[in-house]
């Protein structure tokens, strides 16, 4: 029981060998299908063309193992230069050798006469690799090829010799597998791309606040340590202001929550209008928002504290026919190579605190403009 395990984890280890290096879903399902039709198409042709020699059919036994060669080779190369995904070669061979070798299975017959039974692994494999369009246009050249030279006037370019029923019969299965191969293709493509936009659109949600529709906390800490690394490595300063609603709890308490809700709205609209394009805000909780402020000493910072503090002054928040001024208090802090993010923000709640004790509508540390 427990070397079945094994065996089944070292065939799935094996099948799934170098899907690890990419996370693109897209990237993933090729390696695995080349990993699988590699392997598959070796180790069959391979069995067969060992049974066509003790059959003493020499030529078909030679085809075979050229094909298991091709395949073999596909996947070798396939691994090579799995890093630098550039596994088009591998997935050419590979439909290659299936397209040349199904023709000549209908050309010789294979073994009594069932070699034309294999091509209906034609639409399938060629929808795996080249997906709709390219599958299509494989599967189509290959069609044409099957249908001259099952149909060239008297049997010239066949050795084998079929009815002309069987010929017409596996056309038609051809074609409506092709058919089929087409569909599943296309549910499988917009499927995919379904679930990715919903991924996409959950992914972007999680960073955002519901509420006002700017950034969160998780996404501004993930850009927090972002441009972190780059002033470590350029060894330069970014701060950030720590921003607070003046007696908001009055607010709420005098015209209800959802007032207060709107106010937030309107702040967060009015933090964006006033701060450049390279600066980010985000709800850091409750009535608290955080600026982060890339490439900026604590002198500048002062500066765009102050401009954000007399906007927010200059324009009392209206809604549904009530004006109310709202104010704001706002900390500093500074982060460089000697200054971590953490101490910054520390910095920053400290110096908001002061600012509170110091009165409210300020900032700080205070400093001469
Ligand atoms: N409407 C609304 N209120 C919120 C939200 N988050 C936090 N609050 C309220 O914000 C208020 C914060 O009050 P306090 O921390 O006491 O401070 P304050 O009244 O702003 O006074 P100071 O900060 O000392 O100036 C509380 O009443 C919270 O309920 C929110 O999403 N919407």
């Amino acid at each position: 029981m427990n070397s079945l395990i094994a065996m089944k984890q070292l065939l799935l280890s094996y099948l799934n060998r170098g899907t690890e290096l990419y996370d693109d879903p897209e990237k993933r399902h090729k390696i695995l299908i080349i990993n699988w039709f590699g392997t598959v198409g070796f180790s069959i042709t391979f069995i067969l063309g060992i049974n066509a020699y003790l059959e003493n059919n020499i030529s078909l036994a030679i085809t075979l193992l050229l094909s298991s060669i091709l395949f073999f080779l596909s996947l070798q190369n396939h691994w090579l230069f799995l890093k630098q995904y550039r596994f088009e070669t591998s997935s050419t061979l590979i439909q290659l050798s299936l397209i040349t070798l199904m023709l000549y299975l209908v050309y010789s017959g294979g073994s009594n006469n069932t070699g034309p039974l294999w091509v209906f692994l034609v639409p399938p494999v060629m929808m795996f690799f080249g997906g709709l369009k390219g599958g299509l246009r494989n599967t189509l050249g290959f069609i044409l090829c099957y249908c001259v030279i099952m149909f060239y006037p008297d049997d010239q370019l066949l050795q084998a010799s079929y009815s002309y029923e069987f010929k017409t019969r596996v056309l038609y299965s051809l074609m409506t597998l092709t058919f089929l191969a087409g569909y599943y293709e296309y549910s499988r493509h917009q499927s995919f791309l379904h679930v990715k936009q919903l991924s996409e659109k959950f992914e972007q949600q999680a960073r955002r606040d519901h509420l006002t529709n700017i950034p969160n906390r998780r996404a501004m800490m993930e850009q927090l340590s972002y441009e972190y690394a780059r002033v470590v490595r350029n060894n330069n300063t970014m701060s950030i202001l720590l921003i607070d609603v003046d007696y908001f709890k009055h607010v709420n308490d005098q015209y209800g929550h959802k007032y207060g809700d709107e106010v937030l709205v309107k702040l967060a609209k009015l933090f964006e209008g006033t701060l450049r394009k390279q600066d980010m805000i985000s709800r850091w909780g409750g009535e608290e928002f955080l600026i982060l402020l890339p490439l900026t000493p604590l002198n500048d910072a002062y500066e765009v504290a102050e401009k954000v503090r007399l906007t927010i002054k200059n324009h009392p928040i209206e809604y549904e026919n009530t004006t109310i001024p709202i104010t704001v208090s706002i900390g500093i802090g500074s982060a460089d190579k000697d200054h971590t993010v953490d101490s910054a923000i520390t910095r920053a709640d400290e110096h908001l605190y002061q600012a509170k004790e110091g009165g409210r509508n300020c900032v700080y540390p205070q400093m001469a403009s």
